[in-house]
C-alpha cells in the first residue's frame, strides 16, 4: 500500500485521521483540500509532506498563491517546501513536466527509505535489539517504507528485532494509533508507553537504541523532531543509549544554521485539553502545544540518511 500517490488525475493519500479504526483513502482534486488535508494531519510525517507538496504543484495550475499556500500549510518539516521547491523548478516546461519531476519525488522516497533501512541496520550493533521511537516514521510517515520505522522493518526482516517500545506521543497520538497499527501489520513485536515513561526505561536498561525521525535538520546537525524526542535524547546521553535520526537527505535544510533558527509550529489548545474530542481539562484551561522540539546535535549519536552516516 502506498500512503500518498497521483491515481488517475488526482492525489490519493491515506486519511490517518482514521487510523487504527479504519484505513480510507482520500482523493484530492484541488490544492484548497490538499492544504486542508496536510494542516489536520490526514497527510502526515516530513516524507509524506514533501510527496504532498511536490504533487500539489500538479494541481496548483502554475498559480503563485496557492502554491505558496501549500508550501506554508505547516512550517517545522522542510520537506513540504522542498518538495514544492523541487516540482515548481519545472513550472515552465509545462504541466507533463511537473507532474514527472512530483513523480520523481514519489520514486526517490521509496528508493530512500529502502536505503536508510539498511544503513540503519548495519549501523546498530547486537542481534536481538530493543529499539524505543517517538511519533510515526514508518510507511504511514512516507510513501511506502519510513524512515526510522523502516530500520526497524529492515531489523525485523533480518531476525534481529527483540522489540519496539512505541511512545504513545501525547497530543495527536501518533505512536498510539499509527505505529502500533503499523507494527501490527508489519508482525513486530512492540509494547506502548506513556511518553513520560521513556526516559525511566532507558534508565533502566531495557532500551538497546533510540530510533527517531526528522523534520529539519539544521547545517550544525540540531534536529527538530515531534515533541517528545529531546526528553528521549537526554534519558539516552544519560543512560548511554544511542540516539539514531533517521532522515533523508531532504530533511537537512543547509540554509537554517542551527536548531534555534527552526519554526516549531504551535497546534493550539484544542488538542492539548481534549483527546479525540473528549475534553479532559476544565472549560477555559489555557494550553501550549509546541508540535515539536529541537535536540542539540551533541546529544545525537548519529545521523543516518539515505546516502551516508553523519556523526554530529
Ligand atoms: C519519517 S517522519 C519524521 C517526522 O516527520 C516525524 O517523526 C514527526 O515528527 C511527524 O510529525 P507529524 O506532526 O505527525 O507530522
Amino acid at each position: 500500500m502506498r500512503t500518498i500517490d497521483w491515481v488517475d488525475g488526482a492525489v490519493e493519500l491515506v486519511d490517518q485521521t482514521l487510523l487504527p479504526d479504519k484505513c480510507l483513502m482520500l482523493r484530492i482534486h484541488t490544492v484548497e483540500e490538499l492544504v486542508d488535508a496536510i494542516r489536520r494531519l490526514a497527510v502526515r510525517g516530513a516524507p509524506a509532506l514533501g510527496v504532498a507538496g511536490a504533487l500539489g504543484v500538479v494541481l496548483a495550475d502554475g498559480d503563485p498563491a496557492r502554491i505558496a499556500a501549500l508550501r506554508a500549510a505547516r512550517p517545522t518539516a522542510v520537506n513540504l517546501a522542498w518538495g514544492v521547491d523541487q516540482a515548481a523548478a519545472h513550472l515552465s516546461e509545462g504541466r507533463e513536466a511537473v507532474l514527472a519531476a512530483a513523480l520523481r519525488v514519489r520514486d526517490d522516497d521509496i528508493a530512500a527509505c529502502l536505503a536508510m533501512g539498511e544503513r540503519g541496520a548495519d549501523l546498530l550493533e547486537g542481534d536481538r535489539l530493543r529499539i524505543m521511537t517517538v511519533c510515526n516514521t514508518g510507511g504511514l510517515a512516507a510513501v511506502e517504507r519510513g524512515t526510522a520505522l523502516g530500520v526497524v522493518q529492515t531489523l525485523h526482516e533480518r531476525g534481529r528485532l527483540a522489540e519496539v517500545l512505541a511512545l504513545e506521543t501525547r497530543p495527536l497520538l501518533q505512536g498510539a494509533r499509527l505505529t502500533t497499527w503499523e507494527l501490527a501489520r508489519m508482525g513486530a513485536p512492540h509494547r506502548l508507553i506513556a511518553d513520560s515513561a521513556g526516559p525511566y526505561l532507558l534508565a533502566k536498561g531495557e532500551v538497546d537504541a533510540v530510533l527517531i525521525g526528522a523534520d529539519r535538520i539544521a547545517a550544525n546537525g540540531d534536529t527538530a523532531n515531534k515533541i517528545g524526542s529531546y526528553a528521549l535524547a537526554l534519558g539516552a546521553e544519560r543512560a548511554g543509549v544511542p540516539f539514531v535520526v533517521v532522515a533523508p537527505e531532504s530533511t537537512i535544510d543547509p540554509g537554517t544554521p542551527s536548531g534555534e533558527h527552526i519554526e516549531i509550529e504551535d497546534r493550539g489548545a484544542d488538542e492539548v485539553v481534549a483527546v479525540r474530542g473528549v475534553r479532559l481539562a476544565p472549560e477555559g484551561t489555557r494550553a501550549l502545544n509546541p508540535a515539536f522540539d529541537v535536540t542539540p546535535h551533541d546529544l545525537i549519536t548519529a545521523i543516518v540518511t539515505d546516502q551516508r552516516v553523519i556523526r554530529p
